[in-house]
């Protein structure tokens, strides 16, 4: 086996690969020999992989030349789209944990590996340690997934917990996970989206059969998501999580059937057993047809964590190795278009500061009708300035029932160019019951 990457993930599967030789020769039927570490720079302390210093190289290109099976977990696009290509041309199986790459370059990556008829494996590209592409692809394989909803990014759910429960600011937060080995090589990639929407195109895929690209992905970070929003929602008995959200969507006279998935901040009940989901941990639903609704929770991120889904795979592939045979390779058949975000069907919660005067809420109510949006609650108060003087001011804050997404934008704009509405405080998305 050749190692590319020692980082936080790479570490740690070399070491447990060591610590647990004899039991992954005995699951496996043959010894696992770590033949080499690639890595960007030597001379740097590599103690935490517990493993011959000898093994260390910054030659990858040449380390996946003498492997039966290659485990990459350098993370980004290049060099490690090559490096896997080449890998495949040697004939070695491949392990990655790299959902960027995979939501990038997918389809090129599964065509090269069936050309050569060597697995491609990648259960740690989603939520961590949690098995859950093996049930998409393989338990689930005889049932018709309508939805899969949920929590896959561990630093963003880690920042959006401490904002919440200790009240620490974003880049504080931020600054946490990022020690604690849970974000990305640029944590850019978590707090806007990206990791989450890599993820969700992913699991679209596998889960509907089509071919989901990170790009057909809506996709909103966290970024924006303020105290004051993280207290609106506080307020309303729920929480404000980073929720990526794939599902099948049925034909309308207006477009044809096909898949919506989107990734952004959403406030949830309390109620809801997403909103208990803490720190970096993941939690996904899975929802189909004859199964019903089942739940996968676990750790999202983080060393040991990766590495056992990692490690799950090694043993994978070289049992192939050993036995014969190979694993499942894509399965795009049903080749479903992905819908613009306008398209989906969400809820709003809206607060507007507005003039405290007769006929405001007719005003606010007439561009929810004429956009074809209904309301759900609405509460109004006073609001009062920092002498606690009340003002002639209110605030409106407002949840919709579902409608297409389109329309609550449109909503939004409008309301916010009414005369009486001084400013819109805050608006999100709004899931679960
Ligand atoms: N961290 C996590 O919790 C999880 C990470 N992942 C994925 O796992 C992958 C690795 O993540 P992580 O371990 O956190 O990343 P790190 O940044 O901690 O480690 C990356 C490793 O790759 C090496 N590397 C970078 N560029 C090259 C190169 N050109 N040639 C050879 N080696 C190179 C680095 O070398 P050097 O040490 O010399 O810098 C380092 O050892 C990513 O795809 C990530 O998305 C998936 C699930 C969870
Ligand atoms: N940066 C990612 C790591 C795991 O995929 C995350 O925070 O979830």
């Amino acid at each position: 086996m050749a190692l590319l990457g020692c980082g936080v993930v790479g570490s740690a599967v070399a070491r447990l690969l060591t610590e647990q030789a004899d039991d992954f020769e005995a699951r496996i039927g043959a010894p696992v020999e770590l033949v080499g570490i690639a890595v960007r720079r030597l001379g740097r302390d590599r103690s935490a992989a517990g493993v011959d210093p000898e093994l260390f190289t910054t030659d990858a290109e040449e380390l996946v030349t003498r492997a039966d099976v290659v485990v990459e977990v350098i993370g980004g696009i290049e060099p490690a789209r090559s490096l896997i290509l080449r890998a495949f041309e040697h004939g070695a199986g491949v392990v990655t944990a790299n959902k960027a790459l995979l939501a990038e370059s997918g389809p090129e990556l599964y065509a090269a590996a069936e050309a050569v008829g060597v697995d491609l494996y990648y259960e740690a590209s989603v939520a961590g340690a949690i098995p859950l592409l093996r049930p998409l692809r393989e338990s689930l394989a005889g049932d018709d997934v309508r939805k899969v909803l949920g929590i896959v990014n561990g630093t963003t759910n880690y920042v959006l917990d401490k904002m919440h429960t200790t009240g620490a600011g974003f880049g504080e937060a931020v600054e946490q996970a990022q020690a604690l080995g849970y974000a990305e090589a640029d944590p850019t990639a978590d707090v806007e989206g990206f990791d989450a929407a890599a993820k969700a195109a992913i699991l679209a895929s596998l889960a509907f059969h089509s071919r989901v690209s990170g790009n057909d992905v809506y996709r909103e970070g966290i970024t924006e998501v303020t105290a004051a929003d993280v207290q609106a929602a506080e307020a309303m008995g729920c929480v404000v999580k980073l929720l990526a959200i794939c599902e099948r969507v049925e034909a309308t006279p207006e477009r044809p059937s096909g898949i919506s998935v989107r990734v952004h901040p959403a406030m949830i009940p309390t109620s809801h057993p997403l909103a208990g989901v803490r720190e970096a941990f993941n939690a996904v639903f899975v929802e189909a047809r004859s199964a019903g609704e089942l739940m996968f929770y676990g750790r999202g991120a983080g060393g040991d964590p990766t590495a056992s889904a990692v490690l799950g795979d090694v043993v994978a592939v070289a049992r192939h190795r050993v036995l014969g045979g190979r694993g499942p390779g894509e399965s795009a058949y049903a080749d479903l278009p992905t819908l613009d975000m306008g398209d989906a069907r969400t809820r709003y919660f809206i607060s507007l500061d507005v003039a405290d005067e007769p006929g405001v809420l007719a005003a606010v109510a007439t561009e929810f009708a004429r956009h074809q949006v209904s309301i759900e609650t609405v509460r109004q108060q006073q609001l009062a300035d920092e002498d606690h003087d009340v003002e002639e001011r209110a605030e409106l804050v407002i949840v919709t029932h579902a409608a297409p997404d389109a329309a609550l934008g449109a909503t939004v704009e409008a309301l916010a160019a009414l005369p009486q509405v001084r400013e819109v405080s805050s608006v999100m998305r709004v899931e679960g019951e």
